[in-house]
């Protein structure tokens, strides 16, 4: 198959790092490893989930993309998507959607956008409480100028993007094991 790197998006609590870990383990997608000068939470590992960086070292590296988010510096960078395609010609990463959209600028088809969302906003905050966020991590990623701007698919992307409604945990599993199993048969 073509390389393509499945480019998970949408608002915070939606499911975006659980569907990369999903396709991991169940299909053995490699995910993209990104940069952040965020604390680490409960559970993440250094090198699994992010390379964690203060703003000194942060600001050492050459990102293909880099944005502020909720108050702190993220970045993804070219060697980690080549470092990815030389496990397997479909990859994934995880990137708020003004990272999408820079995506699917440089790469065009090669980034197959994936905005995950839920029917009822509601259900965000609920999963954040329930991943163990403290009160005032989830207040601050609420109230962000970004949590609001992924709260809906930008324009550029609509009609691009593939959405999925990540209600149901088995009913997402199944529509994505029919979306990868479908690319890799191509
Ligand atoms: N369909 C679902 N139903 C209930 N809980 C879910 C579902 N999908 C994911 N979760 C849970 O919701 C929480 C948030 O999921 P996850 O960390 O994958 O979201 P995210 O989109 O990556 O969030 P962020 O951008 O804040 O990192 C996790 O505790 C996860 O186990
Ligand atoms: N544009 C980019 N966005 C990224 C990158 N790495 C992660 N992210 C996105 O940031 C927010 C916050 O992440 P969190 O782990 O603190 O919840 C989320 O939307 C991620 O998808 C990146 O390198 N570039």
């Amino acid at each position: 198959m073509e390389k393509r790197v499945i480019v998970l998006m949408g608002p915070a609590g939606a499911g975006k790092s659980s569907v990369a870990s999903y396709i991991k383990e169940k299909w053995q997608v490699p995910q993209v490893i990104t940069h952040t000068t965020r604390a680490k939470r409960q559970g993440e590992e250094d090198g699994r989930d992010y390379y964690f960086e203060s703003d000194q070292s942060f600001a050492q590296n050459h990102y293909l993309e880099s944005v502020h988010y909720g108050g702190h510096q993220y970045g993804s960078s070219m060697e980690g998507l080549e470092r990815a395609f030389e496990k397997k010609a479909l990859v994934s990463i995880v990137l708020d959607t003004k990272g999408a959209s820079t995506y699917r600028k440089i790469l065009g088809d090669e980034a197959w956008l994936w905005y995950i969302t839920t029917s009822d906003p509601a259900k965000l905050k609920k999963r954040l409480v329930a991943r163990g966020d403290s009160k005032e991590a989830i207040e601050k990623r609420l109230t962000s100028a970004e949590f609001q701007r992924d709260l809906a698919l930008p324009a550029d992307l609509e009609g691009v993007a593939t959405v999925i409604k990540n209600d149901d945990w088995t009913e997402t599993k199944a529509r994505i094991d029919d979306l990868v199993a479908g690319a890799l048969k191509s």
